[in-house]
């Protein structure tokens, strides 16, 4: 079983870098904490970074977990490899490159691009953005997935993710107490289908759905409350048509043993207890989103 601790960055090609760190820092308030030459890195929260854009193809895109130790990195490794998975081993320069000690990628069963890392660096340092958001720190993704059930037995059983609740087939999973570090997302193809930032509170989501509206940034869905984790969100479009949450009021699960993950349905009540409808093409198979997004 390779142990997941959290999930700890997302890496974004971009074939505009100015246009990306742009929304970055003044939309989506993120602070930039380094730049290289064809990349920039972004702070959420204490950890070095946990977003970079970098000069590339748009499809290019990686999602990153944490592991505890090097010895469980090469027994991943070997039991990615013994399911039929090609694994790359970073190279010193790429493990430079995303401020961890090592890490391996592979892709998920739908193809999705995989970072499993080491020691990535942290600063001890408070993250402090130019537009006050209200950000308390990258916390989820959403996962495209061809084939909900495959992918979530991958993530469940060759990994320690436990099902959290159920929208359709699509599973919310844990790999600590928060409800849910990974969300599968039904689609046609392989891609991040949204970045998550927990912002502080209501007043937050308020503020950034007039802050996000009013700077002609397209909202796709929210503010709304997610029946499922009881988090009030707000999703909008960023560069290159990726979609990024805002969400506050998470909930966690303490009582493992007890938790039973529930079923929700795949359309606009299973995804807001509000009653607003998403607006973004992956939901087209949610019954009222325009499919717009
Ligand atoms: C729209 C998706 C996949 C979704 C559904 C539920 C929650 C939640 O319970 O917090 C999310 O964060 C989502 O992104
Ligand atoms: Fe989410």
């Amino acid at each position: 079983m390779i142990e997941l601790k959290d999930v700890v960055y997302c890496r974004l090609g971009t074939a505009d870098l100015a246009g990306a760190e742009w929304f970055a820092t003044n939309i989506l308030g993120l602070e930039v904490s380094e730049r290289r030459r064809g990349a920039i890195y972004f702070k959420s929260d204490e950890r070095a970074h946990t977003l970079c854009y970098f000069e590339g193809d748009p499809a290019d895109q990686v999602t990153a977990f944490e592991l505890g130790r090097g010895e469980d990195l090469q027994t991943a490794a070997a039991t990615l490899e013994a399911l039929g998975h090609h694994v790359h081993y970073g190279t010193r320069e790429e493990c430079e490159a995303r401020l961890v000690r090592e890490f391996i990628r592979f892709r998920d069963p739908t193809g999705n691009s995989i970072e499993f890392v080491v020691r990535p660096e942290t600063t001890g340092r408070r993250y402090h953005g130019t537009r006050d958001a209200g950000i308390t720190g990258f916390s989820h993704v959403g996962l495209c997935t061809t084939d909900a059930a495959r992918d979530e037995a991958f993530w469940t059983s060759v990994c320690n993710a436990r099902v959290s609740d159920r929208i359709g087939d699509a599973p919310l999973m844990r790999l600590g107490t928060i409800h849910h570090s990974i969300a599968l997302f039904p689609f046609h193809k392989a891609g991040i289908q949204h970045i998550n930032h927990q912002v502080g509170g209501t007043d937050d989501i308020q503020r950034s759905f007039h802050f996000v509206s009013d700077n002609q940034v397209k909202i796709t869905f929210g503010p709304g409350q997610h029946p499922t984790s009881s988090a009030e969100f707000l999703y909008f479009t960023g560069p290159d048509g990726m979609t990024f949450e805002y969400s506050t009021g998470v909930c966690e699960i303490h009582d493992e043993p007890l938790w039973r993950d529930r079923q929700f349905h795949f359309e606009p009540k299973g995804f807001c207890k509000w009653g607003s409808a998403p607006r973004i093409a992956a939901f087209d198979n949610a019954k009222g989103g325009d499919g717009q997004g």
